[in-house]
């Protein structure tokens, strides 16, 4: 039976962290970004999220260029062709190079509808079967360590169990010395957003004395071989996270021994049939995922929570409350993460419902398109 789409609209939404994010490569307060919608010839509406950023820092996509290639290609295609599952999307889509996170943005909203149409939640759609899932917080680099401390034990506090850490040069290894020496038995795992070079091997072998769980992308975004070359001078387990675009990359990565651990992202990937490509994959092999984030609004932050639900996400994903970034979310309820755990809703879908007097409140241009 084909998912007989009435209507496709995006909805560009303005939104401000609560706090500011810095990275090796910048500080970053204020979110634009698109909320797709699929609607139905029932009136069911899927959602999906755009996770590109206004500017090309994490990868080579940005706002604009998703809106460009949605608009100009991908709507294109979903007009032209039937869809009788979500799973056909990915293959609809690849006469387009890359793109990952404006296919992933369209996709999304599809296996939502897709799930609602069934009256399955999204999680049992993709084949997940956790009714609860383990998570972790990302914490943005702080102005000085004792910042960091006081910011670490806010959420340890607030009962995340694992905690990953922004470095860069010069903000690396003694920083994460003292948090260790504060916090000798918590989780702590390091994010280099590829700050660094294989120059910096003999520094980055200090990381093995800290009892890491992983250091994540220390190389060039684009490289595996110099990670592999890393990952056999390391005892701490390499993550890819920015080098990993599609199941051809993940088999390459692991081939050659670039790393032990891969962070799946959702719009990194080009969407949730692929995520689940690399999952079965990596299960296959004994690999460990986890699932990552891209500072998400409610609609992605609950297509990461379905996705987590499959069994190979072994390890606490990035994916924290929705309090951790916004005054007020878009979806109702809001994520709520108890302990370190957020329960999956069992309802239809993404199974939250779109606060749209939220959606509104964010939204500063919608475009429409029939079908
Ligand atoms: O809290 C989150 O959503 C994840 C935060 C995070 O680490 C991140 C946020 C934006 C872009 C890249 C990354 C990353 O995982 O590298
Ligand atoms: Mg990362």
């Amino acid at each position: 039976m084909t998912i007989p789409i009435k209507q496709i609209k995006l909805h560009k939404l303005e939104m401000r962290l609560n706090d500011p994010f810095t990275t090796s490569f910048g500080t970053f307060q204020d979110k634009e970004f698109f909320i797709t919608e699929a609607i139905d010839d029932d009136g069911n509406r899927g959602f999906g999220e755009s996770v590109a950023f206004s500017s090309p820092w994490y990868s080579e996509e940005t706002v604009q260029t998703s809106l460009h290639v949605i608009e100009d290609f991908l709507i294109k295609i979903l007009q032209e062709n039937e869809i009788s599952h979500p799973d056909d999307v990915s293959g609809l889509f690849s006469s387009i190079r890359r793109n990952n996170m404006a296919k992933a943005a369209l996709e999304g909203a599809i296996w939502d509808l897709y799930a609602k149409r069934k009256k399955i939640p999204l999680a049992q759609a993709l084949g997940g079967t956790k009714k609860e899932i383990d998570v972790g917080i990302s914490i943005g680099i702080q102005p000085t360590v004792k910042d960091l401390l006081h910011t670490i034990d806010h959420y340890v506090q607030e009962g995340y169990k694992r905690i990953k850490i922004k470095i860069k040069p010069d903000r690396d290894i003694d920083v994460l010395r003292e948090v260790r020496a504060h916090y000798p038995d918590l989780p702590i795992m390091a994010d280099a957003n590829s700050a660094y070079t294989l120059n910096d091997m003999h520094h980055l072998q200090q990381l093995d004395e800290l009892d890491l769980m992983m250091i994540e992308q220390p190389l060039e975004h684009d490289d595996i071989v110099d990670h592999a070359k890393l990952q056999a001078a390391l005892k701490t387990p390499i993550c890819l996270d920015e080098s990993i675009h599609s199941l051809a990359d993940t088999k390459k990565a692991i081939q050659l021994g670039s790393c032990k651990i891969i962070n799946i992202k959702i719009g990194r990937v080009g969407g949730l049939t692929e995520a689940k490509r690399i999952h079965d994959f990596c299960k296959e092999q004994g690999i460990t995922v986890w699932c990552g984030g891209m500072l998400e609004a409610g609609v992605g932050r609950a297509h990461n929570i379905a996705l987590t639900t499959l069994p190979q996400f072994i390890l606490p994903g990035d994916t924290a409350g929705s309090s951790r970034y916004w005054e007020r979310d878009i979806i109702q309820p809001e994520v709520i993460v108890e302990n370190g755990l957020i329960k999956v809703p069992d309802r239809p879908g993404i199974g939250y419902e779109i606060d749209d007097v939220a959606l509104e409140k964010y939204t500063v241009a919608v475009k429409t398109f029939d079908f």
